[in-house]
């Protein structure tokens, strides 16, 4: 293979769980690719269409902002996508390819790798429209943003999409993770906060240095396939 057809690698970067605009502007000023705002119910991070409004229209251009749901009803995932004006959503319960593929949005499914119960087989005909998955740590029914990994030999090898890593990641272990698992895109919310839902910018700084160093160190990408 020639090297015209390869690039270096660029793992993509997801901060969930923020709540404040001076995390959002740290976010964008460190070429974050998406950030993530938990409507969940049960969150210790969980945000207001209201309050989440202002902190999306702070985001830098090619930002992707993207609203998390856990067994949420209909009613609040469009009022949501009304007020925030989501670029994805991503669901965490029990929902199916049918609700999440209703809104008429590109979505995220997560896919709890906790606990005795983990499913994580078949998921390309489970959940056909979906655009990616992220395997995070909590069990199914559980919260997630615990700062808690899994294991990370359960991952499907034959994810029929991107995929993100989440759980348990912090600046100190994401380089091996990304070795380690190869993964599209990490996730990241308790390792890189000083308390629930507050960033610390030195954290985030580290956390994406971390992923930069990884991606050099990985090596490059084809390209061929895609072209
Ligand atoms: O963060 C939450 O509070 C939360 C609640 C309910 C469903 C999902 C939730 N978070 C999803 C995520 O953001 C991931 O779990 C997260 O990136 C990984 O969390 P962490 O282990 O804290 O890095």
């Amino acid at each position: 293979m020639s090297d015209v057809n390869r690039l270096p690698r660029r793992t993509r970067i997801k901060f969930c769980g923020l709540t404040r605009i001076e995390d959002v502007a740290v976010a964008c000023a460190l070429g974050v690719d998406a950030v993530g705002f938990v409507f969940a119910e049960r969150s210790k991070r969980r945000v207001s269409p209201a309050q989440v409004a202002p902190l999306r229209e702070a985001l830098d251009p090619f930002v992707a902002s993207v609203a998390l749901f856990m067994d949420n009803d209909a009613a609040t995932v469009r009022e949501v996508i009304d007020t925030v004006r989501p670029t994805i959503l991503q669901f965490h319960g029990d929902e199916d390819d049918a609700f999440c593929a209703s809104f008429g949005l590109p979505y995220l499914k997560a896919v709890a790798m906790g606990g005795e119960g983990a499913r994580a087989d078949d998921l390309g005909a489970r959940y056909a429209r979906a655009t990616g998955f992220l395997f995070d740590s909590h069990a199914a029914g559980q919260v997630g943003g615990s700062g808690h990994a899994f294991d990370w030999t359960r991952i499907p090898r034959d994810c029929p999409r991107p995929w993100l890593l989440a759980g348990g990641l912090h600046p100190d272990n994401v380089f091996e993770a990304i070795r380690a698992t190869y993964c599209w895109g990490v996730d990241v919310s308790s390792g890189i906060e000083s308390a629930p839902g507050e960033k610390d910018a030195a954290k985030m700084h580290r956390f994406v240095e971390a992923v930069r160093r990884a991606d050099a160190a990985v090596g490059t990408i084809a390209t061929h396939d895609a072209l």
